[in-house]
């Protein structure tokens, strides 16, 4: 049984319609690239499995250990609980907040205490703040961000604050990891160094994880297989070399000469 089961989504606005009838499966484990040109409908794929959107028309199946439960039409937070995190286009930290709250407030989603122990400060509550604080601590520490762990998320350079979000994202627990453009603005040494580190996490953290993204430097080296949007419809998928080597792909957005890993 795949961990995600996307059928005949559609979402429409007004007249536009940005995706169509767009079906996927992604299997436990997978790394999988989701690319297109721009407008193609990637991110509102994206805002449809999260909740930002509520689609048209069709499915979403999260199965989580045996058990399928339905997205669509849920809110972003119950999607988030059910185990699927993202990050965004364009970064969206807690600016105003230091690089430790970031990571720890998204931790809260998994709190075990309830409000009555957080009220009345029980053993319980303080024992749960405990857990959390040694968690973010490790989280950051894996971004290599521990150091800078009381600097507000605004002064951190750029390249750290994508770290950050990801990080963020890593702290509620997801089954399901979605990438909006985690190259976006890196230059190749820190894009290098991300292809390795999404690598590192997905294994780490037991992840699947699709991504969008426009640099097919890191789309080919790391991603198993590639659904290619164009125009709201899904016309190609399969691995890098048939990507690659796909006429109507290379027609529509790769070009002759992109892709070589
Ligand atoms: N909230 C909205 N209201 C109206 N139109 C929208 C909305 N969101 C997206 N669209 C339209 O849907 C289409 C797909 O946009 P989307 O942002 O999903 O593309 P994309 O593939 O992510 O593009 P890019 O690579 O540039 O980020 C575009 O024509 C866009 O203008």
């Amino acid at each position: 049984m795949p961990l995600l089961k996307v059928h005949k989504l559609t979402k429409s606005f007004g007249g536009l319609t940005a995706v169509l009838n767009v079906s996927m499966e992604l299997k436990q484990g997978e790394l999988v690239g989701l690319i297109g040109p721009n407008g193609a409908g990637k991110t509102t794929v994206f805002n449809l499995l999260t909740g930002v959107y509520v689609p048209t028309s069709g499915s979403i199946i999260l199965n989580k250990a045996g058990a399928e439960q339905e997205l669509q039409g849920l809110k972003p937070h119950r999607i988030c609980k059910a185990g699927v995190a993202r990050t965004f286009q364009n970064i969206r930290l807690f600016k105003d907040l230091t690089v430790f709250d970031n990571v720890r407030i998204a931790m809260h989603k998994n709190v075990r205490y309830g409000l009555l122990s957080s009220f009345l400060h029980l053993p319980s509550y303080h024992r749960e703040e405990k857990r959390i604080s040694e968690a973010t601590m490790e989280l950051l520490r894996i971004f290599k961000l521990d150091g800078k762990k009381d600097e507000y998320a605004k002064n951190l350079p750029y390249g750290e604050q994508r770290h950050l979000e990801i990080a963020r994202a890593l702290a509620t627990n997801p089954s399901l990891l979605l990438l909006d453009e985690p190259a976006a603005g890196m230059n190749p040494a820190e894009t290098a160094q991300l292809t390795e580190l999404i690598k590192w996490i997905r294994e780490k953290f037991n992840l699947t994880i699709l991504l969008i993204e426009h640099d097919m430097s890191l789309v080919m080296k790391i991603c198993e297989r590639i659904y290619v949007l164009d125009y709201g419809i899904l016309i190609a998928e399969g691995t890098p070399d048939e990507i690659r080597s796909n006429k109507r792909v290379i027609e529509a957005y790769l070009g002759e000469d992109v892709g070589d890993a």
